[in-house]
């Protein structure tokens, strides 16, 4: 094959597609130290046998139900104190059987959850993550930016009981666009098993709290991590596994635009930074300019009516944030969006049988050519079918706002060549549902796009490379 493109004989293929490699390897390598999950332990300072200390217990304070009644429990329970120990049983019977979300309802299964739980309206702690720097240290790891700090709201007490205690794999379920995270912190009391598995792009963190709960001095352990993350609570065997459970969300402490503080010259962004910064500068490589895209590695809440543009470019986490602003630095405009998956749910209307409608080929998906239209979400890209360089959407009263075209009845958008600078959204990409809608066969019926969160750049070429080259 030759090194020349067909249509231009100045164009090096082969240079172009060395350089795209090194720029997905870099963000691959990149990809597989990026941190999701960080953990720590807080050794409870100047213990005494007494307790006397209150820095060395931590105390959970709850309503009964019953007027205005509220008891307290302190941890660790000293093991010759009744008292203490007693009021230890209370609160595990005041617990309420754990539910977790299954579709748009709370279920209790305990073949998936086995647990109890006290919600934060019930009860209050002494315990403060921002006291001993534990939200600190979660902002300056997962944080990747200045002037963007990170708000942990107390969620919930959990217990995990021996024998069979646990919780299977789940994703937490964010309440606003802002939450980035769960934050959980391991109570002082002796337990065993109750590993916290935390997965995220085919790794695992386990955080094995148990040795430490079983030794002394008595310590706090906590682990934070995304919240796009898969975790599980695996059985515990023996004991009681406490753990207070915490939001964590983003906060801003400054009016500057936030996407342009991270610190891109971290070492570790160098690398992928200077593989761009080659890509972009080769003049072989969208001679006269066009869409630079990555896949998104963590899921955002894109698709939501209430999630905006601005909100998505501030909330991106890891490896995302990093290849924004970089893209952001050298090709000076950027931007989140969706793209529609539509390898088993994008469809278009066949011209001749105006009634059915048709799969697009599967090839069509990996041709990169994409429409740049907006959803109810934002901005979206549509997979375009064919060899038009226009497309035609479903139904414009489900896909709509595109840029029109000069005829109205029939408003068409155009495909645009996407160069990826990892992969397009593939089977294991972070999915959410963008859009029901109702399709014309036989019968209606409700059918779904999925999309994915990308960042595209519009690159025009002028701005990078230097012409009197
Ligand atoms: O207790 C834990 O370690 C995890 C709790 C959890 O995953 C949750 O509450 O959603
Ligand atoms: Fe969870």
């Amino acid at each position: 094959m030759s090194s020349q493109s067909d249509n231009n004989p100045d164009v090096d293929v082969n240079e172009v597609m060395e350089l795209l490699f090194s720029v997905s390897n870099a963000l691959a390598e990149q990809a597989g130290k990026a941190v999701f999950a960080v953990g720590g332990q807080i050794p409870l300072a100047g213990l005494t046998d007494s307790g006397s200390n209150s820095h060395s217990h931590v105390s959970i304070r709850w309503d009964t139900g019953t007027g205005n009644q509220c008891l307290k429990a302190s941890l660790p329970v000293g093991e010759e104190d009744v008292a203490s120990q007693h009021a230890f049983t209370q609160l595990l019977s005041a617990c309420e059987p754990a539910t977790f979300g299954r579709g748009n309802e709370d279920v209790l299964d305990e073949s998936y959850r086995k647990a109890g739980k006290l919600d934060a309206e019930r009860f209050s702690t002494d315990f403060n993550p921002y006291e001993y720097g534990v939200v600190d240290a979660i902002s300056r790891s997962l944080a990747q930016r200045d002037h963007y700090g990170i708000r942990a709201e107390l969620y919930k007490l959990n217990v995990y009981s021996g024998p069979s205690g646990m919780f299977k794999a789940h994703v937490d379920t964010p309440r606003a666009t802002a939450q980035m995270g769960s934050l959980v912190v391991c109570l002082p009391y002796a337990h065993k098993g109750g590993q916290l598995a935390v997965r995220h792009g085919g790794r695992e963190v386990v955080f094995d709290w148990a040795a430490a709960q079983n030794a002394k001095p008595a310590t706090i352990q906590w682990a934070a991590f995304f919240s796009d993350c898969e975790h599980e609570v695996l059985e515990v065997t023996e004991g009681h596994r406490l753990t207070l459970a915490y939001n964590l969300f983003w906060v801003s402490d400054g009016p500057t635009s936030k996407t342009d503080n991270l610190n891109i010259l971290e070492p570790e962004s160098l690398h992928f930074f200077g593989a761009l910064q080659k890509l972009l500068a080769c003049p072989s490589f969208l001679p006269n300019g066009g869409v630079v895209g990555f896949t998104c590695t963590h899921a955002y809440p894109h698709s939501a009516e209430a999630s905006s543009a601005e909100s998505l470019e501030n909330s991106l986490k890891g490896l995302d944030m990093v290849v924004y602003q970089a893209l952001k630095r050298l090709t000076g405009s950027v931007r989140v969006t969706g793209i529609i998956d539509d390898r088993k749910d994008y469809y278009y209307r066949n011209e001749e049988e105006d009634s059915r409608i048709t799969p697009v080929p599967e090839d069509s998906y990996t041709i990169g050519k994409f429409a740049v239209g907006t959803t109810v979400g934002g901005p979206v890209l549509i997979p375009g079918s064919g060899e038009d360089n226009f497309v035609e959407p479903t139904d414009p009263d489900l896909v709509w706002d595109f840029q029109k075209q000069e005829s109205k009845e029939t408003p068409l958008y155009r495909r645009q060549n996407v160069a990826w600078l990892n992969h397009i959204p593939t089977k294991d990409t972070p999915k959410e549902l963008a859009l029901a809608f109702i399709t014309y066969g036989n019968q209606y019926d409700l059918d779904y796009y999925y999309s994915s969160a990308v960042i595209i750049a519009d690159f025009r070429p002028e701005g990078v490379r230097d012409v009197s080259q």
